[in-house]
Order: C-alpha cells, then structure tokens, then sequence
C-alpha cells in the first residue's frame, strides 16, 4: 500500500488559500461525510435509506437518506463560521451562525435515485463568502465561488476539495481522510460521453446531432469511435470525467418540466463547474460558461455540458452550426468532417 501524504486537517492548516473559517467548514463536513459512509454502508442494515418521505420544495420526491443526510450536515455546520445554509431539501436559505462569515449550498445527497441499489452516491457543496441576506449570498455568479467539493460514498469514500487556487483528493482510510493527489488534471482528449440516451426524442437539434456524431463513431465526422455511460449520480460521472476524461451532458429537452434541464445551478452545477475549471476542463450550459451565470432564485436548474474542454467547446459550436447541417434529414454534417 502507498504511504499516506497527510490528512485533511493537514492539508488545511498548510495550505496558504483555505482560511481559518474555510477550515473548520471543511473539518466539519468531512466529519459528517465519514458518519454518512458508515450509515450508507450499512445499507438495509440501518433501514429503508432510500424510502420516499416526502417531496421537497422544488417538488422532487425525497428519500431517507436525503433528509438525514441534510439534517446531519445542519446540525454539524450549526457551531462553524457558516452564516447561511442552503439546502436542495430546503425552500429558502437559513441563517446558522449569526457571526459566520461564509454561505454554503450543499447538494446533502446526490443520486438519490441510487440509493437502493448500491451505486455510487455522493454530496456536493458550494462556499462564498457570505453576504448580508441570504439571499445575497447565493444569488451570485458561481465564479465568486471561495470553494466548493464533493464526496463519493462508493467503493472508496472520496472527498474533493477545490479552492482558488488547489485542487485536491482524498480518500477516507481508518477514520482519516488521506491526501491522495493535488494535481487533478482532466485528460485533453476523450472518446467517452455520458448523457440519459432516453430522453433523445426530447433534445434539440444540436444536441442530437452532437451525439449522433459520437455514436457514428469511425464512420461520423470525428472519424473514432465512442463509449458511453451514464450512472446518473453527478457525483460519480464528475469523479469518472476527473480521472479519466470524458463529456458530461444533462441538457434541457422537452419534457415538462426539465426546459432548464434536470440539475440544479447554485448547488450542484457551479459547485462541479468550479471544479471542473480547476482541473483545466470547461462548464457551460451548452452555450454559456456555467460561472458566469448568475442566478435568479435558489433552486433554478440549468442545463449542464461538463468534462474535456475540446469536446465542450464542440457542443457550443453545434449550437452554431446552421438549422441545416443539424436536421435530421441531413446526413453529411460537413462542417466537422476532416
Ligand atoms: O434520472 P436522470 O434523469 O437520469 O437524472 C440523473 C441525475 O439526477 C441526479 O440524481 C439529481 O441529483 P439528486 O439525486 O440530488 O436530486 C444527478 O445526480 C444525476 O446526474
Ligand atoms: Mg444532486
Ligand atoms: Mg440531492
């Protein structure tokens, strides 16, 4: 086995970008994701996690595990310089340390849809410096971002930290988070897509023809061929693009509800895109960086196209491309083929 570099709590006291106040937020959270890879790991040992309970305010159905996960981390960030606390499982902001000085958003449970059947899950949070209202805090672009991470609770718990300036992994050992690498960089080149294939009579034109292309393989204009997967955990798809590279797209299509797309922007895009940007990879909405966008209430979604800049940067051009070349009665898009 490879020595350990150090943990987490020594990684924060060293590194000059984590703040005091950032460090014990940090602390607090990798407290409660080493409680919650226990429970999770239990599995149906600590009963039905992933029992529907209710729905939260954006209407999506919660589980067990959502809640618990929730409370867990309101109760652990109760005594740190958390001012305002954000939460997918609560309608608005909520002030925790009236001397705080910082706002978190947090995604407690991600992939809720995994629950049960033993795959990957995760947690994801957002950091600025907080402002007067709560509403201030996060109503902002996600490029003001102080930090932001995730953990993957899966065969290893992974806890991923991203400040202005580091970029770090660790993995959970014996009670400990261990650094395990601080030069996460995405691959620049992929042939790895990952988007839910069911919803492609929903796209749009560009969407389709991007992964009509990727599906044609040799025969298509990228002239190679592509693998696909989708484990619809975001967590576990960003960690997978992280290591190994790949596309990531969760567009909007025309169901109802999902005009913005499925995944919500203050706790979940931003947070991964601000990531996402540390390891050299671009985040945009499929047109738009995703940092620059800054929005309008709490739990607004946005449509998500992450991973290996060139491929992102390819998606935006085929937002360009003329009503023509993506129809579906064209069958020689031209202006890709080499
Ligand atoms: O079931 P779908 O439509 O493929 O959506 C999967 C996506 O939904 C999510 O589960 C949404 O997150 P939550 O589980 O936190 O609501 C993402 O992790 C995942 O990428
Ligand atoms: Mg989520
Ligand atoms: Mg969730």
């Amino acid at each position: 086995m490879t020595a350990p570099e150090g943990t987490l709590e020594s990684f924060l006291e060293g590194d000059c970008s984590v703040s005091e106040p950032l460090a014990i937020t940090v602390t607090a959270l990798a407290f409660v994701a080493e409680t919650l890879a226990g429970v999770i790991s239990s599995g149906p040992l600590n009963g039905r996690l992933g029992e529907e309970v209710g729905a939260n305010s954006d209407g999506d159905r919660q589980k067990k595990l959502d809640v618990v996960a929730d409370e867990l981390f309101a109760g652990a960030l109760a005594p740190t310089p958390v001012r305002w606390y954000a939460s997918e499982e609560r309608p608005t902001a909520e002030m925790l340390n009236p001397e705080g000085t910082l706002a978190l958003a947090i995604d407690p449970l991600d992939g809720s849809s995994n629950i049960d059947v033993n795959i990957s899950i995760g947690t994801i949070f957002s950091v600025f410096e907080a402002k007067e209202s709560g509403v201030e805090s996060f109503l902002r672009p996600g490029r003001e971002q102080i930090a932001a991470g995730y953990v993957v609770y899966g065969p290893q718990t992974v806890f991923i930290l991203a400040t202005r300036t580091t970029l770090a992994q660790f993995v959970l050992h014996r009670g400990h988070f261990f650094l395990v690498s601080d030069s996460l960089r995405i691959p620049d080149r992929t042939t790895e897509f990952a988007i839910n294939a069911s919803n492609y009579r929903h796209w749009s034109r560009p969407i389709r023809a991007f992964v009509d292309d990727c599906i044609a393989g040799d025969e298509g204009p990228w002239g190679e061929n592509f693998n696909m997967r989708w484990v619809a955990s975001l967590v576990a798809e960003t960690h997978r693009i992280l290591t190994r590279g790949g596309i990531f797209l969760y567009p909007a299509d025309a169901r109802r509800g999902y005009g913005q797309g499925r995944l919500r922007l203050v706790y979940e895009c931003a947070p991964i895109a601000f990531i996402v940007e540390r390891a050299g990879g671009k985040a945009t909405d499929g047109i738009d960086r995703i940092l620059d966008l800054t929005p309008s209430e709490l739990h607004q979604r946005t449509p998500l196209v992450f991973g290996t800049a060139e491929k992102v940067s390819q998606v935006c051009a085929y937002h360009d491309l003329p009503e023509s070349e993506v129809s579906p009665l064209f069958g020689t898009r031209g202006l890709f083929r080499a």
